[in-house]
């Protein structure tokens, strides 16, 4: 009998949850966990997920609960719906939901185990290379990584596919052929049957090479990620989403990439690319002519103004029309753009004037209560402190905002139509007068992702 392969050492030791397809990766992997005792002990259970693309897929998950039922381990079947347009096409959509069926079953500290093996690796590495991929792409599977409140360990990531098909054979073990494994339509399944085949033919050892080759690159790109770190507080962030974009044209342009990249995925957003990149270095090497720049992609933007990078998810359309009554009792919702409301100062006023102010001073303030619109170009504001009103214009470029956060600020103004406050971010004398005298400060949440 051919040997019991070795596992490497698990880096985490909580229960198992062992990712079954019924194929015969993943029931060698289940048959080599499930026949031993010390990870036994941990905690064993398999989860099959049930995509219902095929017509034999009840007969799947039926012969998988016979197989569990057979070695003792504990099954859960979840059912998946797969949506038949997605754009990741059928494959891509079912590995999807497959993981986030996997992030859902998965409990606190539980290791979900995968039976990608060393010729599945090889084919990452050469499929990502195709791809054209940097470092992180070609460093193809990591043996364990976070994954939802657990971990994924894949044990079987430096066992060749022969020496997994040696083990079924020598234990008599059986499995489902997954009939869409024969076609060459995915690009793996091209590789596995056509290509692999005639590099292996030339150099026996091209699995294990690609392997290791994914490994060099996986300790690359982990020294290259911390002087990203370390470039990119160099750089310095005003916020997590806003960056000092001029400050970036001193590092190298491949250093640059590296770290527009960290930043955008720090701050939650899609991977940038690479005319991302292109574009923004453009706006860095160009004439600042005052003019916001903006860069959408999936579902985010990055904009630029005045030197300074704004990263976030994308925002809402203008809404030049929209006019709102409010009495400031309840938060008012800006659509798409925040939320307005009035709360009470830090510091505390006269209670007594606050009491007899209160929002009936509101009332007194605005009897018509207060209008909400957008900005229609032309306002003036009379600040605190000021005898003449200024150009609101002016008053947000001096502050700083930027246009794209100009354009969606709520405007409060009186019923006359004279603007009290623009946003939180300018009020006029008389609003901040009355804001004092009744103990409140106005509150905007801003926008979201901006
Ligand atoms: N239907 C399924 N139910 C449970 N686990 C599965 C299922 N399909 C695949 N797995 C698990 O995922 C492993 C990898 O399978 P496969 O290569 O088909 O998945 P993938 O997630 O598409 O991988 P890749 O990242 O290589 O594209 C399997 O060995 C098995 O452990």
């Amino acid at each position: 009998m051919t040997g019991f392969f070795p596992l490497p050492a698990s880096a985490h030791d909580g229960p198992l949850l062992v990712g079954y397809s019924g194929g015969l990766d993943s029931t060698v992997l289940l048959h080599r966990l499930a026949h031993d005792p010390d990870l036994r002990r941990r905690g064993l259970r398999a989860i099959h997920v049930h995509h219902g693309l095929h017509p034999d897929a009840d007969a799947w998950a039926a012969y998988c609960a016979r197989t569990c039922a057979d070695w003792g381990v504990a099954l859960v079947t979840t059912r998946v719906e797969v949506p038949a347009d997605a754009r990741e096409g059928p494959e891509g959509a079912a590995r999807l939901a497959r993981h986030s069926a996997f992030a859902e079953a998965l409990e606190d500290g539980e290791v979900l185990v995968l039976a990608h093996h060393r010729d599945d690796q090889a084919e990452t590495f050469l499929l990502r290379a195709l791809r054209a991929s940097g470092v992180e792409g070609l460093a193809a599977m990591r043996p364990w990584r976070a994954f939802g409140r657990g971990w994924l360990w894949r044990p079987l990531l430096d066992t060749p596919r022969q020496a997994v098909r040696d083990y079924a054979r020598a234990r008599g073990l059986d499995w489902i052929d997954d009939p869409s494994n024969a076609s060459d339509t995915a690009d793996r399944n091209y590789l596995r049957l056509h290509v692999v085949p005639r590099l292996r033919a030339r150099w026996p050892e091209v699995d294990g090479a690609f392997a290791r080759a994914a490994r060099l690159q996986h300790d690359a790109a982990n020294l290259l990620g911390a002087e990203d770190a370390r470039a990119l507080a160099d750089v310095g962030t005003i916020d997590e989403r806003c960056l000092h974009g001029a400050r970036l044209t001193a590092l190298p342009a491949a250093r640059r990439a590296r770290v527009l990249r960290l930043w955008t995925e720090r701050a939650g957003l899609p991977p940038l690319p690479a005319r991302g990149v292109a574009l923004i270095d453009a706006w860095l090497d160009g004439d600042d002519a005052g003019e916001a720049s903006v860069f959408a992609w999936r579902t985010a933007e990055i904009r630029y103004w005045r030197g300074l990078l704004w990263a976030g998810r994308a925002l809402p359309p203008v809404q030049r029309d929209l006019r709102l009554r409010w009495d400031g009792q309840a938060p008012l919702s800006w659509p798409g753009s925040g939320t307005l409301s009035l709360q009470p100062a830090g510091r505390g006023p006269d209670p007594l004037a606050a009491r007899a102010n209160g929002l009936s001073g509101l009332r007194r303030l605005c009897p018509g209560g207060i209008v909400v619109g957008a900005r229609q170009g032309g306002e003036r504001i009379t600040l605190p402190g000021r005898r003449h009103s200024h150009a609101l214009k002016h008053v947000l470029q001096d502050l700083g905002v930027p246009p794209w956060i100009r354009a969606r600020l709520p405007l409060l103004s009186d019923a006359d139509g004279v603007l009290l406050a623009a946003g939180d971010l300018a009020l006029s004398a008389r609003f901040d007068r009355w804001l004092r005298d009744a103990g409140r400060r106005l509150h905007w949440s801003g926008i979201a992702g901006a």
